[in-house]
């Protein structure tokens, strides 16, 4: 199983399954994997913290069950994170991030980030905080040495097959100086083969690509241009 924290630090590609063919999802998740993903990303999205609904447990456990060996990146686009980390552990998520947005104190009732961490790392999955285009830095600054990644969305989340937003490389930048070594940078929207140098420039190390990897004639070709192999 890949270690998102051991060396070698190079760049790593997670196909998104939201843009495979959801009626051959496991099959399609192998193909991107076969064609050099590394990972997979899969995103939760509940109808309140985004519009649309995506997937669930349900999905996680049919990936694993057909893909033993591929590392689950789960996004939550969710309002209850929290409500999840059992499931999503039980079902073989590998790691869970969750919105900096649903978090105190900028929700009112919002999740305690610090607690919501530690409950991930002890159902065994690496923990990960995510930021919304307009969101600073400074909301997952408190948090940065219990992460294994920080998700920067390079578009408003909720669908695949938007245009990158070169804005959020400044926050990239920063936040790269100041995570551990061993924390991955991450990025998703909008990444393909013509944006990615842009975001490994700034620092990333972890880029997430939907619709330019399975909508690709050739994926493999796709994955390297992204991988800047
Ligand atoms: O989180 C997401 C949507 O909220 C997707 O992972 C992301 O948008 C990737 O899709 P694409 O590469 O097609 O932009």
């Amino acid at each position: 199983m890949l270690d998102l924290a051991a060396p070698p630090r190079l760049p790593l590609v997670a196909p998104s399954v939201l843009a495979a063919d959801f009626g051959r999802a496991a099959g399609d998740a192998a193909d991107a994997l076969a064609a050099g993903g590394d990972l997979l990303h899969v995103d939760v999205m509940d109808g309140h913290f985004v519009p649309n609904l995506s997937m669930g447990g349900g999905m996680i456990a049919g990936l694993r069950k057909h893909l033993p060996d591929a590392f689950l990146d789960v996004h939550l686009m969710v309002e209850r994170p929290h409500d999840y980390v059992g499931a999503f552990a039980e079902a073989g998520a590998n790691s869970f991030s969750f919105h900096a947005e649903v978090c105190r104190p900028h929700r009112v009732h919002g999740v305690d980030a610090g607690d919501l961490i530690a409950s991930i790392r002890d159902a065994g999955m690496t923990p990960g905080m995510v930021i919304n285009p307009p969101t600073p830095v400074s909301w997952v600054a408190p948090y940065l040495d219990g992460l294994g990644l920080v998700l920067v969305m390079s578009v408003f989340p909720g669908a695949g097959g938007q245009s990158f937003m070169p804005e959020v490389l400044t926050k990239c930048r920063e936040l790269r100086t100041r995570l551990r070594p061993t924390t991955r940078l991450q990025i998703d929207g909008g990444i393909g083969p013509g944006t990615a140098s842009a975001a490994r420039d700034a620092g990333v190390d972890l880029l997430v690509a939907g619709s330019a990897v399975f909508g690709a004639a050739d994926r493999a070709a796709t994955i390297a241009g992204i991988r800047g192999a």
